[in-house]
């Protein structure tokens, strides 16, 4: 690599982080090994319960556990002190020269939806983790200590909560609560077992958990775009400015079931057609918010007894709805809830269950963090753009303990929880580069 480059970057280094790496004796360069990262994304990819190319990881399953030992090594082996906490939340820490002040974290998950892609989240652990060797080899020093954290379960796959370990880390006396009790798996296996036969749980008590208000200073969070913006403009560099409100609902219906043939359509009470219903009356109202922010999903529709020549006697459907603007989506929420009832009536079913999992607020992100984001964009010259994540992130909880931004990079035709999602290694070297220079200019404020 030529000395103007090193020069160039060295002198950087020196204006944001303020330190005299020109005194450093052997020039380093700051560079991503981007073969390695690559191949530590393939290798943890392999821990999956789905064949490749799909990745499917859900919490505590054994290869769950497999892939947070893999994840432990690698802090490891970047120098990070490890630590994990009661809901297996994993930190890495690299000790500033003033271990005292608040530190600078960064982090996102390793757990994978069912039949889906081996970026979501991983980028944004090993890419973090490598942000870190890459202050290291550059010979940098932070003054605040560097802190890379694995959240537990960002994905609501196994129990129906989404950012179980960031939603604890922020303080969420109701989530230890249930979790220490009631809640269950479809196999009903309860979070606490599980947590157990993981390794976890060693205490029930989850509230030590909580994050304590000066634990960081700053928050950010690098993850691919899911979406396909940055790739049809060219654009290399995400600086999200806001992540919008996530809801999700649990719906149960219940009739008389009875014999497809012999009971006549008139004295039916069919539970599967009124999910149907709820489901399309969900696009509906979606539709009608008046804004294209808003969408509604219906991912989970579920029929019992699920034979084909019996009317369905029970029915459940999980809905997620959110919106950059909370009131607009809660407008929704009730709509859906007005629609379940008259459907519920109409067709002479019961609404067994009509139950809000969680309604969160926005996140918006904060101006310093934006403005380091963007400076490291400017002295990287990569481009850059503002914009706002429809996706949730352990980002939106994390903003609730400490300033918060995150870094989005392109991934293919926007591609995500599906097999064909991919980055490249050098738009995730872009990534990793923003990264390592927002932390050393955050690390020393
Ligand atoms: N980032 C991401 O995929 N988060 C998901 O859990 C989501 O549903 O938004
Ligand atoms: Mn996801
Ligand atoms: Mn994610």
């Amino acid at each position: 690599q030529n000395v103007d480059v090193i020069d160039s970057t060295i002198k950087t280094m020196e204006e944001f982080s303020g330190y005299p790496l020109h005194e450093i004796d052997s020039v380093p360069s700051f560079s991503v090994d981007s073969a390695n990262l690559q191949k530590q994304i393939d290798e943890l990819s392999s821990f999956s319960d789905s064949p490749a190319p799909s990745v499917t990881r859900i919490l505590y399953s054994e290869n769950d556990v497999l892939a947070r030992r893999f994840i432990k090594n690698l802090m490891d082996k970047a120098g990070l002190s490890v630590k994990e906490d009661a809901v297996g939340n994993i930190f890495g820490r690299w000790e500033g020269s003033e271990p005292s002040l608040p530190a600078v974290s960064t982090g996102s998950h390793i757990d994978a939806i069912p039949y889906s892609g081996k970026y979501d989240g991983v980028v944004g652990v090993l890419g973090a983790i490598e942000s870190i060797n890459v202050l290291k080899r550059s010979g940098f020093k932070p003054k605040r200590s560097l802190e890379v954290i694995m959240f537990t379960s960002e994905e609501p796959t196994r129990y129906g909560i989404s950012c179980l370990g960031s939603r604890l880390l922020a303080g969420s006396e109701s989530l230890a609560r249930s979790l220490k009790k009631t809640v269950v798996d479809n196999d009903n296996i309860s979070f606490l077992d599980a947590a157990k036969s993981a390794g976890y749980a060693k205490t029930d008590d989850f509230s030590n958990v909580f994050l304590d208000e000066k634990s960081y200073s700053a928050f950010v969070e690098l993850h691919i775009e899911q979406g396909p913006i940055l790739e049809n403009e060219g654009i290399s560099i995400g600086i999200v400015t806001a992540i919008a409100a996530p809801a999700s609902i649990k719906v149960d219906f219940g009739g008389n079931g009875g014999h497809a043939g012999a009971v006549l359509m008139p004295q039916r009470n069919d539970a599967g057609l009124a999910a149907a219903e709820l489901a399309l009356a969900v696009e509906k109202h979606v539709l009608e918010s008046g804004s294209i922010d808003t969408v509604g999903t219906v991912g989970i529709l579920d029929l019992h007894p699920g034979a084909i020549n019996s009317i369905p006697s029970k029915s459940h459907i999980e809905i997620d709805t959110r919106d950059i603007d909370e009131k607009r989506r809660n407008n929704v929420i009730e709509k859906i809830h007005e629609s379940a009832v008259r459907i519920a009536k109409r067709r002479g079913v019961e609404l067994l269950g009509f139950k809000i999992v969680n309604q969160d607020p926005p996140a918006l992100s904060n101006e310093l963090v934006i403005k380091a984001m963007e400076s490291a964009t400017q002295v990287l010259n990569l481009s850059s753009k503002m914009m706002i994540s429809r996706a949730y992130h352990d980002s939106l909880f994390m903003a609730r303990k400490a300033p918060m931004g995150m870094i989005f990079i392109p991934c293919y035709k926007g591609y995500s929880h599906k097999p064909e999602e991919y980055a490249s290694p050098d738009d995730i070297a872009n990534g990793v580069k923003v990264l390592a220079l927002t932390l050393a200019k955050l690390s020393t404020n």
